[in-house]
């Protein structure tokens, strides 16, 4: 695979003040990283850098083969997409007439305009002005400008913040078409629920160094937190919260019905074991720890990190 981004050592820092700590990152072709982190962690800093719209103090960095505020700036910007944080455009226009000036900026064939609109879902509102548009439409559009040329690496800064839940999913699953076609897909993020499915890996930053960086997978094993396993059945008269391994297992009973057990994942295969054999119990789940649980694992301080139960 071919990296699109690869950062060594990247800092930036201004006096006193460190933006980006010594970034090691390589971003593939087709892949789609979420950039997670609370505010100032360096998520904005490290698309910036990307852009080439502020330059390093340290460390390397080349966004498809060279550095991005070079002489290799001008062809790349052709080549990228971007949707700001706080995306504004003129509210008199109309969305289609938005997506007409941007595209004459970029000097991309204005053919594109309609296609877009269509894409992200906007051509029954393309005539109408932009400021009777929705917030989910007003981001609709952004994407749309941002994909203007095709890009082959789109960075997407808090796209789906102020969206309710169907227009977070609708806007996914436009990012989702973009990687089928092979676009790299940059998007960070604080807004964590529903984001899980679209991504490939995730990098957690924290005052502006790398906290962590994997697949959901590998940031499972890593963290090696609880996950919860929940049985339902009847069993009247048993002492569930006894008999457990209590390094590694925290029962908790939710009521006659419904077992639920923070389980370490040492344990899981003895839990399974014990609970498919016993009696009265019909139906057992495995609940494994989310992104919002590992990101609050991977973000707390170290010595307050949790490794027993899930709250
Ligand atoms: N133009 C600037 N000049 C100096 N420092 C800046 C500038 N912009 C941001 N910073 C600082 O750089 C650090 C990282 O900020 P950045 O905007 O990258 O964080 P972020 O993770 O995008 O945060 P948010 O979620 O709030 O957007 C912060 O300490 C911030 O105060």
């Amino acid at each position: 695979m071919n990296p699109v981004i690869e950062c060594r050592n990247l800092t930036l820092r201004h006096g006193a003040l460190t933006r980006l700590d010594a970034l090691d990152l390589s971003v593939y072709e087709g892949e789609v990283l979420a950039l997670l982190g609370h505010n100032g962690a360096g998520k904005t800093t490290t698309m910036k850098l990307i852009l080439g719209l502020i330059s390093p103090s340290g460390g390397e960095l080349k966004v498809l083969g060279g550095a991005p505020d070079g002489p290799h700036a001008e062809t790349l910007r052709r080549r990228l997409g971007y949707l700001p944080e706080n995306v504004s455009f003129y509210e008199q226009l109309s969305g289609r007439e938005v997506l007409s000036y941007f595209a004459r900026l970029k000097r991309v064939d204005r053919r594109q305009v309609g296609e877009l609109l269509e894409r992200v879902g906007l051509s029954e509102a393309a005539n109408r002005r932009v400021k009777t548009y929705s917030k989910g439409m007003r981001q609709r559009l952004g994407l749309a400008q941002a994909l203007l040329g095709d890009p082959q690496l789109l960075l997407l800064d808090e796209p789906t913040t102020g969206l309710d839940p169907a227009a977070t999913r609708d806007f996914y699953e436009t990012v989702r078409e973009l990687r089928e076609r092979g676009c790299t897909v940059l998007l960070s993020s604080h807004v964590l629920p529903g984001v899980e499915p679209y991504i490939d890996r995730a990098l957690i930053l924290g005052a502006g160094r790398r906290l962590a960086l994997g697949s959901l997978d590998e940031l499972r094993r890593e963290a090696a937190l609880p996950l919860t396993v929940r049985a339902r059945g009847s069993w009247p008269g048993t002492d569930w919260a006894s008999g457990w391994d209590e390094t590694r297992v925290t029962p908790r009973h939710l009521n006659g019905h419904v077992l639920e057990l923070g389980v370490h994942p040492s344990a899981k295969m003895a839990v399974l074991r014990r609970l498919a054999d016993t009696p009265g119990v019909e139906d057992i789940e495995l609940l494994p720890p989310t992104l919002e649980h590992l990101y609050a694992h991977f973000s707390a301080p170290l010595p307050t990190r949790d490794t027993r139960g899930l709250s």
